[in-house]
């Protein structure tokens, strides 16, 4: 396996540990600005550190999970990290394993993972990503407590309470789920691994700006829900991480440690709100547009790396409204089902389709909206102006890390990305950017200039 590079890193932990704030967040200890109460959220402990060599076993057996232990993993993080915890986990009862081959987080994997899991007791993943949200959903069903060892540094979903999973029809949705009892992190594994893997995690925490921007764009104008609380939890922290985006794409530890603690304060952000709008808007539905309707097309990259680059797809969308004084002008929603159908197929156009019914807006409606925008606009301008990281900054720091900064780095067919960029608002009814130039008419003319 290869060995972290700068072991012991440049950058040094927070005073407190890799784990301040998270650990006053998990212990009920941190007063939540917006409420004025203790934030309680749903996890027993969280443990981020150079290295948990030795010490998996007593983590384990510290949350009381049973008395006997499953392990699941894929072979790439059986390998990583997986043989060595369940080796350690001898020490405390008898140890199955499980290694799923590729997996998918969809529902045939989960069917096969419910059954290969039926009467175990204390279920450990470990792995990254799609192993987690397997795992997550699982043991969410019945309510069984699990703990998750990470192996990459590749995505945020360790810590949310939401699994993202593909139905049978195809389509991705972001289902409620449970959060983990333990989440465990030897930033060594991590710092280890081939360094596209943080890169992509880097990407999943470049989101913040684009993310709020939307949020907050879809809660002035239509009321929805919107939480400062996980900004809030992460704003320093950004602040460290991308000060260390060079030491990410470099397998630096200390950077690392900054890339886990927003990674898992953005997951922990899901919990107090039990959505993942914070950091899943149009940048997300453009990788979502990708995985699920790429097909041949899919290059095999992972969800960070396409986000990073609907990143900064949305960042420059965002900036040409944001440097205007004029309102956005909007027209009645022209959304063709037929379309629909040619591109998602006739089960997923459905569901999409009656799923995106509250954005679709006709002459009446779009009239009383441009109203309020027109309204809202030098207010809401300079609102959405403090949230924005400037693209070309973005750019850089995605390069530094070593992420995909266009589709055609990702290896992704430059039509299919334009494709992705105009048309998936139509999967989920989560108001962005992409809604405001559809609507005005300008998004293919923006999504041609993509690369
Ligand atoms: N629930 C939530 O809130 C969130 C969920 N997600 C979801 O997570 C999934 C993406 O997860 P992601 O982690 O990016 O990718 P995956 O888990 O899909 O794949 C990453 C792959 O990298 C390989 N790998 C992992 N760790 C190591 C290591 N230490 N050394 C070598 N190889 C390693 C593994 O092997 P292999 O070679 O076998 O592929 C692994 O399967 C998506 O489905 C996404 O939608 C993302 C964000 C949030
Ligand atoms: O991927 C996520 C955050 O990175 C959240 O995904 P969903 O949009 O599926 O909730």
């Amino acid at each position: 396996m290869e060995t972290a590079k700068n072991r012991g890193g440049a950058t040094s932990a927070p005073t407190g540990g890799w784990t301040a704030l998270i650990d006053d967040i998990v212990a009920g200890r941190w007063t939540n600005p917006e409420t004025g109460k203790p934030a309680v959220v749903p996890y027993e402990s969280i443990v981020i550190a150079e290295s948990l060599e030795g010490r998996e076993a007593e983590l384990v057996s510290s949350l009381g999970l049973g008395d006997t232990f499953t392990v699941v993993a894929d072979k790439a993080t059986w390998d990583a990290m997986g043989a060595r915890v369940a080796r350690a986990l001898e020490k405390l009862g008898p140890v199955k394993t499980i290694i799923l081959d590729h997996p998918h987080a969809d529902m045939a994997t989960i069917a096969l993972v419910t059954e290969k899991l039926k009467g175990a007791e204390g279920v450990v993943a470990v792995g990254s990503g799609t192993i987690n949200d397997l795992v997550k959903y699982v043991t969410g069903l019945d309510g069984r407590r699990y703990c998750v060892f990470a192996t990459a540094a590749s995505m945020n979903g360790y810590t949310s309470t939401t699994a993202s999973i593909t139905l049978d029809s195809g389509l991705k949705v972001s289902l409620p789920s449970h959060a983990p009892a333990g989440f465990f992190v030897d930033l060594s594994v991590s710092a280890a691994a081939p360094t596209y893997l943080s890169a992509a995690g880097f990407a999943d925490c470049l989101v913040r700006s684009v993310a709020q921007i939307d949020w907050w764009l879809s809660h002035r104008l239509f009321g929805t829900l919107y939480s400062d609380a996980p900004y809030i939890i992460q704003a320093e922290d950004e602040i460290a991480l991308n000060r260390n985006a060079a030491g990410i794409g470099s397998g630096d530890i200390g950077a690392h440690g900054y890339l886990y603690r927003v990674l898992t304060e953005c997951g922990l952000g899901v919990s107090f709100t039990g959505m993942s709008n914070h950091g899943s808007m149009g940048e997300h539905q453009i990788s979502h547009y990708i995985d699920c309707f790429a097909g041949d097309r899919h290059p095999g990259t992972l969800h960070g790396q396409q986000v990073g680059v609907g990143v900064l797809t949305m960042g420059r969308l965002q900036r040409h409204y944001l440097n205007s004084a004029a309102a956005p002008k909007l027209n009645a929603t022209k959304i063709s089902f037929d379309g629909m159908v040619r591109r998602m197929g006739p089960s997923i156009a459905r569901q999409c389709f009656d799923e995106i019914q509250p954005k679709i807006f006709n002459d009446k409606a779009i009239g009383a909206l441009n109203e309020k925008i027109a309204d809202l606009w030098p207010v809401l301008r300079e609102e959405l102006k403090s949230f924005v990281v400037p693209v070309d900054e973005m750019t850089r720091l995605l390069k530094a890390a070593g992420g995909p900064t266009t589709a055609r780095e990702l290896g992704l067919p430059v039509d299919f990305y334009r494709e992705a960029v105009v048309h998936s608002r139509e999967m989920r009814n989560r108001y962005s950017f992409l809604d405001i130039a559809a609507d005005a008419g300008i998004l293919e003319d923006f999504a041609s200039e993509e690369i």
